[in-house]
C-alpha cells in the first residue's frame, strides 16, 4: 500500500516507521526531522529497534492509497486543507480527540476512517522515534459497520506488524477514549501530577466525574456508553500508566498549546447547554493558562 503519514511528529513517525517495514510510506513532516530522515533514515527504538528509510518531505505527495493523520487536533483544519490536493484512496485519523474525522470528511472526497491509537510514541532526536508502549490500533468507518476500505487497511497495518482491530463500533470506542482523555490529561496537566496520582488520590474524584459526564452526553447522543465501566477504564488506565506525564501535561510542561478543546472543550460543545460542570471548569482553566501563555 501507498501511504502518506500527515504530521511526522511522535506518533505519525513510529506508525509510518512500521508500516515502512511492509509499505511504501512518506512522512510529512517538518525539518530536522525530515532531513535526518531523509540523510540516515528513520530509527524506531525503545519496544522495537530497527531503522527504516520511508520517503520524507514538508509537501503533500499527488496521490496515495491512505493518508495516516497524526498532527495534534487542532491543526486537523490545515492538515485536510493540505491532504485536498492529494488524489486519495482513503484517510484515517489516529488523533485523541474527537471531531478530527467530521473535519477531514468536510474536505476530501475519499471514504475517511475512524481510529484509536494506544501505542505510545516519542519523538527522540530527529531522525530517531521512540516506542514507549506496544498498544494497539482499532479502526473502522467512521460512522460505524463495516466497509471494505477498513478491511484493507486493516490489513495493511496487520502485515506490517502493528496490533490492529477492525472495528464495527468504532465511534463509541473514540466516546470511551474521550472519556479517559478527559479524565486523565486537564486533570493532570492542572494539578501537575504523572496520572498515578490519580489512583486512590484527591484528582481521581475529578477524573471519574468527567468521565461520568463523557459517558452521560454519549449516552444523550445515542452512544452505549455507561457510567461504571468508564470510571473503572480511568482509574485502571492511571495506574497502567501511573509513571506517566499525561499527553496535556507534558504540553504545558513544554508551553505548548493542548488539545483542551477537542478533550474537554468537545464535551462542553456535544452537551449543549446541559450541565457538564466537571469539564467545563477544567476546559476553561486549561484555556486560561493557554490564554495567560499567548498560545490561543
Ligand atoms: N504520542 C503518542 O504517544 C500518542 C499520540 N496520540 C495522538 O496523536 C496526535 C499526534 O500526537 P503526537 O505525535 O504526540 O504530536 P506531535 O506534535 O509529536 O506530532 C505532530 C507533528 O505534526 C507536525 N505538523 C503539524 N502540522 C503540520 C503541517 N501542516 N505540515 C507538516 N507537519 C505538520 C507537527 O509539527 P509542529 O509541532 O512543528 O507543528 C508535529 O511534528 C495527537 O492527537 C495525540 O493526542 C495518540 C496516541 C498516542
Ligand atoms: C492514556 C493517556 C492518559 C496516557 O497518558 C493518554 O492518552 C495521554 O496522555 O494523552
Amino acid at each position: 500500500m501507498n501511504v502518506v503519514v500527515f504530521g511526522a511528529g511522535s506518533l505519525g513517525s513510529l506508525v509510518g516507521g512500521l508500516l515502512a517495514r511492509e509499505h511504501d510510506v512518506t512522512l510529512v513532516g517538518r525539518d530536522p526531522h525530515v532531513s535526518a530522515v531523509r540523510e540516515g533514515g528513520l530509527r524506531v527504538s525503545g519496544a522495537f529497534e530497527f531503522t527504516t528509510s520511508p520517503s520524507a518531505t514538508t509537501s503533500v505527495p499527488d496521490a496515495a492509497d491512505l493518508a495516516v493523520v497524526t498532527v495534534k487536533a487542532y491543526d486537523t483544519p490545515e492538515a485536510a486543507a493540505a491532504l485536498v490536493d492529494c488524489d486519495l484512496g482513503s484517510c484515517l485519523s489516529l488523533q485523541n480527540g474527537m471531531g478530527n474525522e467530521a473535519t477531514l470528511a468536510a474536505q476530501l472526497e475519499c471514504p475517511v476512517l475512524a481510529g484509536t491509537c494506544t501505542y505510545g510514541a516519542r519523538l527522540a532526536e530527529p531522525g530517531h522515534v521512540a516506542c514507549t508502549g506496544v498498544g494497539e490500533v482499532a479502526l473502522g468507518p467512521r460512522e460505524g459497520g463495516s466497509s471494505t476500505v477498513a478491511d484493507e487497511v486493516g490489513v495493511a497495518f496487520d502485515d506490517a506488524g502493528i496490533e490492529t482491530v477492525v472495528a464495527d463500533d468504532v465511534h463509541r470506542r473514540l466516546w470511551e477514549k474521550l472519556a479517559v482523555n478527559a479524565g486523565i490529561n486537564a486533570t493532570t496537566a492542572l494539578a501537575r501530577v504523572e496520572n498515578g496520582a490519580l489512583v486512590d488520590g484527591p484528582g481521581g474524584d475529578v477524573a471519574a466525574a468527567s468521565a461520568r459526564e463523557v459517558a452521560r452526553v454519549a449516552r444523550e447522543q445515542g452512544v452505549d456508553l455507561s457510567d461504571e465501566p468508564v470510571v473503572s477504564r480511568v482509574a485502571s488506565v492511571a495506574a497502567d500508566t501511573a509513571a506517566n506525564r499525561s499527553s496535556m501535561l507534558q504540553d504545558v510542561d513544554s508551553g505548548s498549546r493542548t488539545e483542551v478543546d477537542a478533550i474537554n472543550g468537545y464535551v462542553v460543545d456535544a452537551a449543549a447547554g446541559e450541565a457538564v460542570p466537571v469539564n467545563r471548569t477544567l476546559t476553561a482553566l486549561v484555556r486560561a493558562w493557554e490564554r495567560e501563555r499567548g498560545l490561543r
